[in-house]
């Protein structure tokens, strides 16, 4: 089953890791989690199992996200996670290590590029690639990015939001925000505790964002319950929280997203602006599909924006087919073999 030149794609993401293999297509997707005991600093559980952790553990347990606004906030854990995940999908190998391609937010500094690099062959991965996401998103989102035109890809992750104007396989303006889905939960517990005096955690957050959080009006107002800590009587309370309130909890985020949008069209060449006002704004990562949100880039773009199919997958697919073009791509990539040549 595992070839010797094996060929691997992962969006290392702050929220999600998911693993493509040129072939087979995307084989892992897990939320980047990992739980640790902290007296045996032992590897307890990796992926949804220990999603379920947080904010549940015991002293002694630890569930970490070892990704911080798309880049690596704890070396030694995400390496561990990403050990677990390459071996989980390539198996254990001590010769023919997998080739791999990791993607980085648009705009991180050379630091945290060697970080992600250095994470991902101290794992067990081999000659190891970087791509820039918004490119991975746009070739996964289907665009054909090799020509001179111009396209543009917001891509909303949970811990950044990247817009870039792509021609000819390039990246020719762009913006990359720490503000995306993670963001948009915060913004929805901190509503949560001034207007309610509830105190909701980080997974119920998601849930609300997921279900009655939206960035434009609706004409069809939705409602949820949803469960916290009382911060005056402490005790637990359940709510009803309707798509208005959402609405109003979450205007802050999503207009610096929109913002970043109009920020990058402003520098963006004039026959580049004109082929994406005829083509449309495209969307991905998992941040785009909170309700509303094309609505709300199209209101103040005037230009048609569109979801992408599967936008969680975008980045992994686009990193994957990337892959078929490495011997092109080789070149321009930074990778562990050209870092290593100048250090
Ligand atoms: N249906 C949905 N509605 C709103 N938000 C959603 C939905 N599904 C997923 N999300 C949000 O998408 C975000 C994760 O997206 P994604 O998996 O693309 O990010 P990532 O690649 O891990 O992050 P990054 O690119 O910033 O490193 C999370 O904040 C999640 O809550």
């Amino acid at each position: 089953m595992f070839g010797f030149g094996m060929e691997v794609g992962i969006d290392l993401g702050t929220a999600s890791i998911l693993v493509y293999i040129k072939g087979r297509g995307i084989v892992l997707k897990e939320p980047s989690v990992v739980a640790i005991d902290k007296n045996t600093n032992k590897l307890l559980a990796v992926g949804e199992e220990a999603r379920m952790m947080l904010g549940r553990t015991p002293g002694n347990i630890v569930a970490i996200r070892p990704l911080k606004d798309g880049v690596i906030s704890d070396y030694d854990v995400t390496e561990r996670m990403l050990r677990y995940f390459i071996h989980k999908t390539c198996g254990k190998r001590k010769f023919f290590k997998p080739k791999i391609i990791v993607c980085v937010p648009s705009g991180v500094t050379e630091v945290e590029k060697r970080a992600a690099i250095d994470a991902t062959t101290e794992a067990g991965g081999g000659t190891t690639y970087l791509i820039e996401e918004p490119i991975a998103a746009a070739i996964g989102a289907g665009l054909d990015i090799a020509k001179p035109d111009g396209n543009m890809i917001v891509d909303i992750g949970g811990g950044t939001a990247d817009v870039a104007v792509i021609s000819l396989g390039g990246v020719v303006a762009s913006r990359s925000i720490k503000c995306a889905g993670d963001t948009f939960d915060q913004a929805i517990v901190r509503y949560m505790r001034k207007r309610h005096n509830l105190l909701i955690g980080e997974r119920t957050a998601e849930s609300l964002k997921m279900n009655v959080g939206t960035a434009y009006p609706r004409t069809k107002i939705l409602t949820m319950e949803c469960r916290g800590r009382d911060l005056v009587s402490g005790l637990p309370r359940t709510i009803k929280v309707t798509t208005d309130e959402m609405l109003y909890a979450l205007e802050e985020p999503v207009m610096a997203i929109a913002d970043a949008v109009h920020a990058v069209l402003e520098r963006t060449p004039p026959e580049l602006a004109a082929d994406i006002s005829d083509r449309g704004i495209v969307m991905t990562g998992g941040g785009s599909l909170l309700d509303g949100l094309n609505k709300l880039i199209e209101e103040r773009t005037g230009i048609p924006t569109y979801i992408a199919e599967d936008p969680i997958e975008c980045v992994a697919k686009g990193t994957g087919k990337s892959l078929e073009s490495l011997h092109i791509l080789e070149k321009s990539m930074m990778s562990s073999k050209n870092y290593r040549r100048n250090r």
